[in-house]
């Protein structure tokens, strides 16, 4: 990994993975924790861990701890057929209130692991996390056309006031950077989480908006909506903000979600996302393990970090 820019950022070195083993059961036995750093993989994971954003943001601290929780529960999930391994890079570690040295760095180190793997997963960290990401496909891919699809009950595209940036300006941010040819698609939006000067702005930025009620019996609404970020972008930056998942199974968010989106609804858009062969780069934000005392918001990231690295 690069030099960190400054003393706030870190980078801690990727735990050693450890699980359950079945050997009596014979060689199709393989959970994620056995095919983690296996040489060759071409799946890359790395940590944000951050909460600066989100803190920044009037929400609640503690998704600087999600990379660690998401790894936890994911080390005894059974290893997909057909992932031969993943590598992890650990975590970049942001001490300081300010996101964005730390997100130059999350940049830094996605744009080279992008060199090396065919896709990147990014465990935030809250969804400042996505200037980090954004930064690091930017620079892995500087002429290519990103499209941006992020699963969420919200736009995160507000203006940066006097607290500074955070985890609800990351495409905001992104905009400012490439005003021209934004390709942002928003699935899962909730109108009571959001003012109407937010969706303002989304229309008039021309952002793509399926709404929450669209996605509850199934993610046919959100397809005509990935195909054709698909049709218009060379790759896809898709990102998955855990509160866009109902608070019975995601309470463990900074802003849990009343209705939410089913979690067969988002499986189907991830599969349809993946299923376009475009996905370079990944990440799942938001989780609060502080806030999600049986585990069960980490739970279902960790299923979203499996199809994520396997599809
Ligand atoms: N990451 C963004 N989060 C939401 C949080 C809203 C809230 O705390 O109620 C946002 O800024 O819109
Ligand atoms: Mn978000
Ligand atoms: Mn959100």
């Amino acid at each position: 990994m690069n030099d960190a820019p400054n003393d706030t950022v870190s980078h801690q070195p990727a735990p050693e993975w450890q699980g359950r083993s079945d050997p009596e059961d014979g060689a199709r036995t393989l959970r994620l924790h056995h095919i983690a750093n296996r040489d060759g993989a071409d799946r890359a994971l790395i940590g944000f861990a951050c909460d600066a954003g989100v803190i920044r943001n009037q929400g609640q601290p503690g998704a600087a701890q999600g990379p660690q929780a998401i790894r936890q529960a994911m080390a005894n999930l059974s290893a997909p057929e057909g992932l031969p391994g993943f590598h992890d890079h650990g975590d970049v570690v942001l001490a300081g209130e300010d996101p964005g040295p730390g997100q130059q760095a999350l940049g830094l180190a996605v744009a080279g692991l992008l060199r090396d793997h065919a896709r990147v997963l990014v465990l935030g960290g809250g969804h400042e996390t996505a200037v980090g990401s954004w930064q690091g496909l930017r620079a892995a891919l500087p002429d290519a056309r990103i499209g941006i699809v992020n699963i969420d009950a919200h736009p995160d595209i507000r203006a940066i006031g006097a607290a500074g940036a955070s985890s609800g300006t990351p495409f905001f941010q992104i905009h400012q950077t490439e005003p021209e040819g934004f390709n942002y698609a928003v699935l899962g939006l909730a109108a009571e989480a959001n003012t109407l000067a937010l969706t303002d702005r989304a229309q008039e930025w021309g952002v793509t908006v399926v709404a929450d009620h669209a996605l509850q019996r199934d993610a046919e609404a959100a397809f005509p909506a990935i195909d054709a970020i698909a049709a218009r972008c060379d790759t896809i930056y898709l990102s998955v903000d855990l509160d866009v998942l109902p608070a019975s199974l995601a309470p463990g968010v900074s802003s849990p979600a009343a209705r939410g989106v089913p979690l067969h609804v988002v499986e189907a858009i991830l599969d349809r996302v993946l299923a376009t062969g475009k996905v370079r780069l990944a990440d799942i934000v938001e989780l609060s393990p502080p806030h999600d005392p049986a585990g069960l918001t980490a739970r279902v990231a960790a299923l979203i970090a499996r199809r994520l690295l396997a599809g």
